[in-house]
């Protein structure tokens, strides 16, 4: 392995047990039944135990959106063409896709990244980290070298280091997991099917809305990727480079910097979900800096969560991607940081604190 990214991944420690007890502890003074607040109290707790702060505040929040193309595109495995790709990075990099909107609606950030489009995309804005044109269809052969797939990992953890060294000055950063590329549910689902050896029929879904044809078309195609390319279950660089998407190994890459750097890394949906598969196979400490923002409407998305052992915040049938439930989850995450920091202890407030009250 590459040295750097060997580098990367023993880089990852284990999140703050003593920051997340005093996290606990404060929890249990707040004027509230303890536990009352659910799954908001384990989500401050796990932030403070990813940060080492017991009390975290995210004044700089970024989706990390990677972009890049598939040329499994030709086996017709999309409900839109492959040119969307380059047409809807334009569009987000002018401020109009549903990320932005919903980026702009959290107080987060959008940094668009070009890991792999196949043209060259030129905007002020645009951060080009491009690897490759593209990649080969899998249905046929890998599709990168091994190379290529370190390269998109770097770039997603190099990213990642940019953005933590520019916010020293303003304070602690989360970041979003997103990404644009036509095809890549189904380069996703290879994915997790290669990782984890469930079948195609229950991963691969609908994506852009493909009809009965198209998902048919779909599983064979995941089915001869699988045959052709006998990715290596036990490697998930092997699983990147053959059957995967260069938006996929960087959004894995973005998962290892964010935990390198003791930063929370939020999950969209079913294409970053096989990112996080990948990136806990590379580096299983990484696990515990994952958070699942919602449950995608995509079909594998559920078994990849059971896998992941996360729980979604969210249920809202979307389906869409580019970090856009990540986005939403947002709210709760600066909602569970603001109990923590605003609310008001029993003995602050003068209440009688149950006698005995446990946590249910
Ligand atoms: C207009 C448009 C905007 C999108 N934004 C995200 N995706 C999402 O859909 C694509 C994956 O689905 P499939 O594998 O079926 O091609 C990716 O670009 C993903 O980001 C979009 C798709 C479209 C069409
Ligand atoms: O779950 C997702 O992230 C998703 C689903 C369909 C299309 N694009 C993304």
């Amino acid at each position: 392995m590459n040295d750097k990214l060997r580098q990367l991944i023993d880089s990852i420690a284990q999140p703050d047990g003593v920051a997340a007890s005093a996290a606990s502890a404060h929890l249990d003074q707040l004027t509230k039944p303890p536990g009352s607040l659910g799954k908001l109290e384990s989500l401050a707790i796990q932030l403070a135990g990813i940060t080492g702060v017991d009390k975290p505040e995210f004044d700089r929040k970024t989706v990390m959106v990677m972009a890049a193309d598939h040329g499994v595109c030709e086996e017709g495995v999309s409900a839109f063409p492959a040119e969307v790709t380059q047409q809807m990075l334009y569009n987000m990099l002018s401020g109009g896709a549903a990320i932005n909107v919903l980026a702009r609606h959290a107080g987060a950030d959008v940094q668009v990244i070009d890991v792999g489009v196949n043209a060259d995309v030129a905007h002020p804005d645009l951060v080009n980290r491009k690897v490759r044109m593209g990649t080969s269809n899998i249905a046929k052969g890998p599709a990168m070298l091994r190379t290529e797939a370190e390269q998109a990992v770097l770039a997603g953890a190099e990213a990642v280091a940019e953005a933590v060294a520019e916010a020293v000055k303003r304070g602690t950063r989360l970041f979003v997991t997103g990404e644009l590329g036509i095809g890549n549910t189904t380069a996703s689902a290879a994915v997790v099917c290669a990782l984890t050896g469930l079948e195609p029929e229950v991963i691969v879904g609908r994506g852009t809305g493909v009809d009965s044809a198209g998902l048919t078309r779909k599983i064979a195609v995941v089915c001869r990727a699988l045959d052709v390319n006998q990715p290596d279950a036990n490697d998930a660089l092997d699983v990147l480079t053959k059957v995967g998407g260069l938006e996929i190994a960087a959004l894995a890459g973005v998962i290892l910097g964010a935990a390198a750097h003791r930063c929370p890394v939020v999950l969209d949906g079913f294409i970053s979900g096989a990112a996080a598969l990948a990136a806990r196979a590379l580096a299983p400490a990484s696990a515990a800096y994952m958070l699942a923002s919602h449950a995608s409407d995509e079909r594998g998305h559920a078994a990849v969560l059971r896998q992941l052992k996360l729980e979604p915040m969210l249920q809202l049938d979307m389906r869409l991607g580019e970090g856009t439930g990540g986005a939403l989850s947002l709210h709760l995450i600066d909602a569970a940081c603001r109990i923590m920091r605003e609310m008001a202890t029993f003995a602050d407030a003068g209440v009688s604190d149950g006698q005995g009250a446990a946590q249910r």
